[in-house]
This record gives C-alpha cells, structure tokens and sequence, in this order.
C-alpha cells in the first residue's frame, strides 16, 4: 500500500483492503463519505452498482486525495427480494439471522472503478448464492453476542466465525467477504491501472 500508488479504495471496510492487498497490488486506502440509502424500486445490481459508482466518485471528487483510479464497492444480502444491509441493533441482527436460516439467500455485491484522468467508470456486479444450516436460538444468540454480526451485510461473516453456518456457496467467495476480486483485477488490469504479474515476464 504504497502512498505514491495511483489506486485508491474508497472504503473503510477492513475486509476490502485485506483482499485487494492479498494479490499484491500498491494501493492507498480512503473512506467515502457517500450516503448509502434504498432508493424505491432499486433492484439488488441498480443498487450496488450505483452505491459502489458513487463512493467511488464521492473520492475522486477530493482534490486533496492524490491517484487516478478509485475503486468503490458495496455489499448486500437479499432474501426473497427484500434487501438486507448491515442490522441497525442487536434485535435486527437476530431477526436477519433467524430469516436467513436452513434455506439459501443471495450476496450482491458491486464494483466501480473511476479513472479521474478520463472520467472512465467501469461497474458491474456479482451476485453469489450462500446455503445456510438450521441455526438454533442458542446459536444465534451466542454468535451476536461475538459483535462480528453488527457491521456486516446480513449480519454475518463468511471469513469469520460466521462460517459455522455456512453449509455453501455457488459464486465468487471473495464478492461475499466484500469485494469481488476477479472482476475488480481484471478492470484494473484493462484500464492499465494495474499489471499483477509485471515482474515475472
Ligand atoms: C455477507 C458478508 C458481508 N461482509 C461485510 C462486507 C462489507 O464491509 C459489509 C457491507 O457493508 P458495505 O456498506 O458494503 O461496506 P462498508 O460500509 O463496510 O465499507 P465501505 O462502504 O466504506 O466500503 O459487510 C463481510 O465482511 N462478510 C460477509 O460474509
């Protein structure tokens, strides 16, 4: 993470940075300000992508804040089309978990990369489908009072304790923890942002 890097993740997601930071890549870190609310009639990919694009943005719009490329990115939970964000309180982190239980939901999570230079904006999203076992009350219970629920999408994490629910996963394991890094590579590679294997001709 190199402070002379041209890449920039707007997040303050700790979980964003150790993934971008797991291939290698010279990047600074800076959170973003952006307001993420449900705007009506959103559907789960309209939703994160523009929530991803607007973070993105949100750092690029600050002169102060050297680079040329930023990265945003968001992550949500939906469950028979009802979007799940990160639980507002205890009670709300235990009614996730408890809807979420012995059956499958979907994890969304978009990407946007912003090249200030050209003002190119390349997005996407990936959808990934998790399976949950039967969780009990006791479990449930026992895992909010861990806290790793209360900051997390759906109220739980897949790379964490979390896991003990986890039965699997049919997608992109790395979009579930935050950030779909296939993808997020790839752009970065075809804008020129980024060359993961530059030293090994
Ligand atoms: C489903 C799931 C989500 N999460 C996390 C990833 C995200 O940090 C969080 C969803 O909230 P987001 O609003 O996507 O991100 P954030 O507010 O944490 O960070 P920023 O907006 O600054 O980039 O849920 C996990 O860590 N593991 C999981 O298994």
């Amino acid at each position: 993470m190199s402070a002379a890097s041209q890449i920039v993740l707007a997040s303050a997601s700790p979980r964003r940075r150790d993934l971008l930071a797991q291939v290698g890549i010279a990047f600074s870190v800076e959170p973003s300000r952006a307001p993420e609310e449900l705007l009506p009639g959103e559907s789960p990919a309209e939703h994160v992508i523009r929530l991803s694009r607007e973070k993105a943005q949100d750092v690029a719009d600050r002169p102060e804040v050297a680079g040329r490329w930023f990265i945003g990115s968001d992550t949500i939970v939906v469950r028979d089309e009802q979007i799940l964000g990160k639980p507002a309180d205890r009670a709300e982190a235990a009614a996730m978990l408890r809807s979420l239980s012995g059956r499958s939901h979907q994890v969304w999570s978009g990407y946007a990369v912003i090249d200030r230079q050209s003002g190119t904006a390349v997005c996407g999203a990936v959808a990934t489908r998790v399976r949950f076992k039967e969780l009990t009350e006791a479990e449930i219970a026992g895992y909010i009072a861990t806290g790793e629920p209360m900051d997390k999408a759906g109220a739980y994490a897949i790379q964490g304790i979390g896991a003990f629910m986890v039965l699997g996963i049919e997608g992109s394991y790395t979009s579930v923890v935050g950030l779909p890094l296939c993808e997020v590579i790839e752009v970065l590679e075809r804008l020129g942002a980024a060359k993961l294997f530059a030293n090994h001709p």
